[in-house]
């Protein structure tokens, strides 16, 4: 293994997989896995990159902290030179962290400062300019970031929002510099640690100034980011010689389906709405889950009725909602719930034959894939960008985890119909 993925939730995994198993238009991807948390036995020899999902976007920093460093440990072992921490595209944490004391502590360990931090995305309109993150044409803090249940995104200052989650001080790396090509981003970067940053923002608006990143990162030990920073990554492997490259065969699965949606995103609100033109879909009755009168079983019994036809079983809410249920209920406790009940409704669901499902939401699909006991997952063809087809387990089940944000309007039918059919990539 050269290149090793600390991924702070489980559909940002799947995110940076794709990234690296796609790489460059015509230079080809490494050979990628995903484990699901930190693998007890050795990768596979033929693994050129692990992705280790790990569920600490939103845990205490303690626990965020240790559950990297044993995903750093397990990586090192299997070794990588190379060592890349994904966070979210929209920079998603609290003033306590998760980003600045995760990354941190992998510097420290690493024995590395100057190390680039880069959420850029623009693919799915995620760009930085001077140190501010935009979302398509708007701020990070005036899009609909704001209002997330539990990273809510008021600050798209990300060198300041992030200089309250970390010990050293926050670089810049900013347009200009990047566009002067890889030699002066390297110049930086050196200059930015000689003044005491272990972070360093880097601005990113197009997939050429993440190129131009990654070919600064080469032999770098650690690099922070979305998934767009390891667009340039594969090819510094490939051009040395020591990555042969992925060409894989996926087949489809055919077999019973379901969705389950946990995200509150305006993105996958907006694709529940399109799905239910169509199909059938169930909400989920918050209160009664609260009061624990919320039954598996009507669920189930919901799928199996609709089998054949993408049933959709949903938590998603609007800000006002998630709000009062939040301030009646305690925000982690709503979560706790939530997660504990996609849980137990994708085992049975699994348990009942269900071999195609569909997730959207990180902690909702953290959730849904801890509780399948999958290990590790293969990357199939991308269904949309940032959302790789994904197929694991002894019963091999296909698996697509949507990030809140990502997908086109028809992302769950469209998603639910080539696990099923498959393509060679
Ligand atoms: N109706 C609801 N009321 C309050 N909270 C909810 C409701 N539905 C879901 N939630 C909470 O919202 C959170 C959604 O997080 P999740 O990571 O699954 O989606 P996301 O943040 O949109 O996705 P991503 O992390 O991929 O961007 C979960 O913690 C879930 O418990
Ligand atoms: O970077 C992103 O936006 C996604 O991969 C993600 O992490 C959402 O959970």
């Amino acid at each position: 293994m050269l290149l090793g993925v600390i991924a702070d939730d489980f559909t940002g995994a799947g995110d940076i997989a794709n990234t690296l198993a796609k790489g460059l238009p015509g230079q080809g991807g490494l050979v990628v896995t995903q484990y699901l948390g930190v693998p007890k036995v050795k990768a596979d020899r033929s693994v050129e990159a692990g992705v280790i999902s790990l569920k600490t976007r939103s845990s205490p920093v303690e626990d965020a902290v240790e559950q990297s460093l044993a995903a750093l440990e397990w990586l090192r072992n299997q070794g990588c030179e190379q060592f890349v921490f994904k966070y979210c595209s929209t920079f998603d944490s609290t003033p306590e962290g998760n980003i600045g004391p995760v990354a941190e502590a992998l510097a420290t360990a690493l024995g590395v400062k100057g190390v680039i931090a880069c959420p850029a995305f623009p693919t799915v309109g995620r760009t930085v300019h001077q140190g501010h993150l935009f979302v398509q044409d708007r701020l990070l803090s005036e899009s609909s970031m704001r209002h997330h249940p539990l990273t809510p995104m008021t600050d798209s200052d990300i060198r300041r929002w992030l200089a309250q989650q970390t010990r050293d001080p926050v670089g810049l790396v900013n347009t200009e510099i990047v566009r002067s090509g890889s030699g002066a981003v390297r110049s930086a970067l050196d200059a930015a640690a000689a003044d005491g940053a272990t972070m360093v923002i880097c601005d990113a608006s197009l997939d050429d100034d993440l190129v131009t990143l990654g070919r600064a990162a080469a032999g770098h030990r650690l690099i922070t980011g979305g998934s767009g920073i390891a667009i340039g990554l594969p090819a510094n492997f490939l051009r040395s010689g020591k990555a042969a490259g992925a060409v894989t065969a996926f087949c489809g699965v055919d077999g019973p389906e379901a969705i389950l949606a946990g995200s509150c995103s305006a993105t996958t609100r907006h694709q529940i709405a399109v799905h239910a033109a169509g199909h059938p879909i169930m909400a989920l009755d918050i209160d009664a889950a609260m009061a624990g009168r919320l039954d598996v079983g009507a669920i189930l019994e919901f799928a199996a009725a609709h089998r054949g036809n993408a049933p959709l079983i949903y938590s998603s809410d609007d800000p006002l909602e998630v709000e009062r249920l939040q301030k009646r209920y305690g925000r982690e406790k709503v979560a706790e719930t939530l997660d504990d009940l996609f849980a137990r409704t994708a085992r049975s669901l699994v348990e009942s034959g269900v071999s195609r499902l569909v997730v959207a939401g990180g902690e909702t699909s953290g959730a849904v894939a801890q509780a399948l006991d999958l290990d590790a997952l293969s990357i199939g063809p991308e269904i949309d960008p940032g959302v790789p087809i994904l197929i694991g387990g002894k019963g091999r089940i296909a698996l697509a985890l949507k990030s809140g944000n990502f997908g086109a309007p028809d992302f769950f039918a469209k998603a639910l119909k080539q696990l099923q059919q498959g393509q060679m990539k």
